[in-house]
C-alpha cells in the first residue's frame, strides 16, 4: 500500500519497541541490573560514588533538520549532547533512557537510523541505552534523553569553583559547529570550500568524556562545563556561579582553519563564531596557574587535540575581551538563548 516505506503509524508502538530491542542488545557493563522491558531500568552504582543526572531535548527545526542530517547523525547528536553534560561534571555515564515523540507518518527507517547512530556513540562512551518512552506527536520529531552517571565521592567539578587568578582553558577548537550550521544554511556562499570538519562538528559532536576524566585525575580543576551555548554565554555561567569576572584574550581563542575560511566567505568574524556560536561541546575549565602546563603534552598525545589557555579569572563580575593591541572591551553574552532572537 505504501510501497517500501513502513510508517511508524502502520507499525504501532509495541512492534516499534520490539524492533528497537535489536539495537539495544545485551547492554554491557556490570552496572546494568535490568535493562529495557520492565517498568524501570535498574542500575547499580558503586558505593564510593555520587550519582549525577542530566536531561536535554533535541527538537527538529531547533537543533537539527531532517534534510541536513542523516538519521544516524541525529541519533548520535541527541545522545552526545547529554553525555557531554556528564563529562562536564567529570563523571562517567551509567545508562540512558530515550523519550521519543514521533509523527505517525514518519518512516520506520528513520527510527532505525536514529538508534544506529545512538548505539554507535553509546558503545564509544560505554553508556548503555536501557529504556525510554514513545509517544505520538502532532508536531515534529523530538528526542529527550536522560543520562544517569556517577563520579567518585566529592570529585564532581562544578561551575561554581572558579577563583581570581585561575587560568581559563578550553579543549580543541571553537566555532566549528557554527561554521557547519552556516554552511548548511548558506550552501551557495561556501560552495567549493572544504567543510567536512565543520559539518562533523555540527552533526557529530564529540563528548569530551575521556578528556574530562584525564583532567580530573591529573590536575586540580576549580570549575568545569561543556560549551553548548558558546564561550561568551557559558563562561558567564561559570562567572555568575563563582562570583568572579574574567578576561578572554582574543588572539588565544583556538579556531580551526576551515572555520576561519567559512566565516570569511560569509563576511563574518571567525572569532564571533568561536565566542558566540555554540554547540561545540568542548570543555571549558579553570585551574590554578601551573596545573595544566605540565600535562598538556600528555593530553595532546592521548587525545590528539590541544588544551588552550584562553584567559584569566579575575575579581569582580565583568567578562572582558582583550584585543592583541592591548585594548579591552566588555564581552557581551551573546551565547545561544532559546527564547531570544539570534544575533549576528
Ligand atoms: N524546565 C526546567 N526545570 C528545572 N530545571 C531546569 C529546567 N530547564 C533547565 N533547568 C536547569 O537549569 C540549569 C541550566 O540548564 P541548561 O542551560 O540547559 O544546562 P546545560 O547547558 O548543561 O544543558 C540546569 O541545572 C538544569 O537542570
Ligand atoms: C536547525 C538549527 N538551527 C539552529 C541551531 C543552533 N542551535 C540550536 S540550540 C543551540 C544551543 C545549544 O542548545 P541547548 O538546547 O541550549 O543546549 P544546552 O545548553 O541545554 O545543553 C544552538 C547554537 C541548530 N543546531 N539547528
Ligand atoms: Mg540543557
Amino acid at each position: 500500500m505504501h510501497g517500501r516505506v513502513i510508517r511508524v503509524g502502520d507499525m504501532g508502538e509495541f512492534a516499534l519497541i520490539d524492533r528497537l530491542q535489536r539495537f539495544l542488545q545485551a547492554p554491557s557493563g556490570s552496572q546494568v541490573v535490568k535493562s529495557i522491558g520492565d517498568d524501570c531500568a535498574v542500575l547499580q552504582p558503586s558505593p564510593e560514588s555520587e550519582l549525577i543526572l542530566t536531561t536535554d531535548s533535541q527538537e527538529e527545526g531547533v537543533h537539527y533538520r531532517l534534510d541536513w542530517c542523516a538519521p544516524e547523525d541525529i541519533g548520535w547528536r541527541c545522545l552526545a549532547i547529554n553525555v557531554s553534560d556528564i563529562a562536564a561534571m567529570a563523571g562517567w555515564p551509567l545508562g540512558a533512557v530515550v523519550a521519543l515523540s514521533l509523527p505517525p507518518e514518519l518512516d520506520v527507517a528513520f527510527v532505525d537510523g536514529l538508534y544506529t547512530g545512538m548505539q554507535e556513540l553509546a558503545r564509544d562512551m560505554a553508556c548503555p541505552i536501557i529504556g525510554g518512552n514513545m509517544t505520538k506527536t502532532t508536531g515534529r520529531v523530538s528526542v529527550t534523553i536522560t543520562v544517569l552517571g556517577e563520579v567518585p565521592k566529592g570529585q564532581a567539578i562544578y561551575r561554581s569553583g572558579a577563583r581570581p587568578g585561575d587560568e581559563i582553558w578550553v579543549t580543541g577548537t571553537l566555532g566549528g559547529a557554527k561554521a557547519g550550521l552556516e554552511a548548511l544554511l548558506q550552501p551557495d556562499a561556501v560552495a567549493g570550500l572544504p567543510a567536512s570538519h565543520a559539518l562533523m562538528c555540527y552533526r557529530r559532536p564529540q563528548p569530551r568524556l575521556h578528556e574530562a576524566q584525564f583532567l580530573r585525575q591529573r590536575a586540580t580543576l576549580h570549575s568545569l562545563l561543556d560549551l553548548s551555548d558558546g564561550l561568551s554565554g557559558d563562561l558567564r555561567h561559570i562567572c555568575q556561579a563563582s562570583g568572579v569576572g574574567a578576561q578572554i584574550e582574543a588572539d588565544a581563542v583556538p579556531i580551526h582553519d576551515e572555520t576561519r575560511r567559512i566565516a570569511h566567505a560569509l563576511q563574518a568574524d571567525p572569532l564571533s563564531f568561536a565566542l558566540h556560536g555554540g554547540e561545540d561541546f568542548e570543555l571549558c575549565f579553570t585551574a590554578p596557574p601551573t596545573q595544566i602546563d605540565p600535562i598538556r603534552g600528555d593530553f595532546d598525545q592521548q587525545f590528539h587535540r590541544s588544551l588552550v589557555r584562553v584567559g584569566t579569572i579575575r575579581k569582580g563580575k565583568e567578562v572582558t575581551l582583550k584585543q592583541p593591541d592591548g585594548s579591552e572591551t566588555v564581552l557581551p553574552a551573546r551565547g545561544y538563548d532559546h527564547f531570544r532572537p539570534a544575533e549576528g
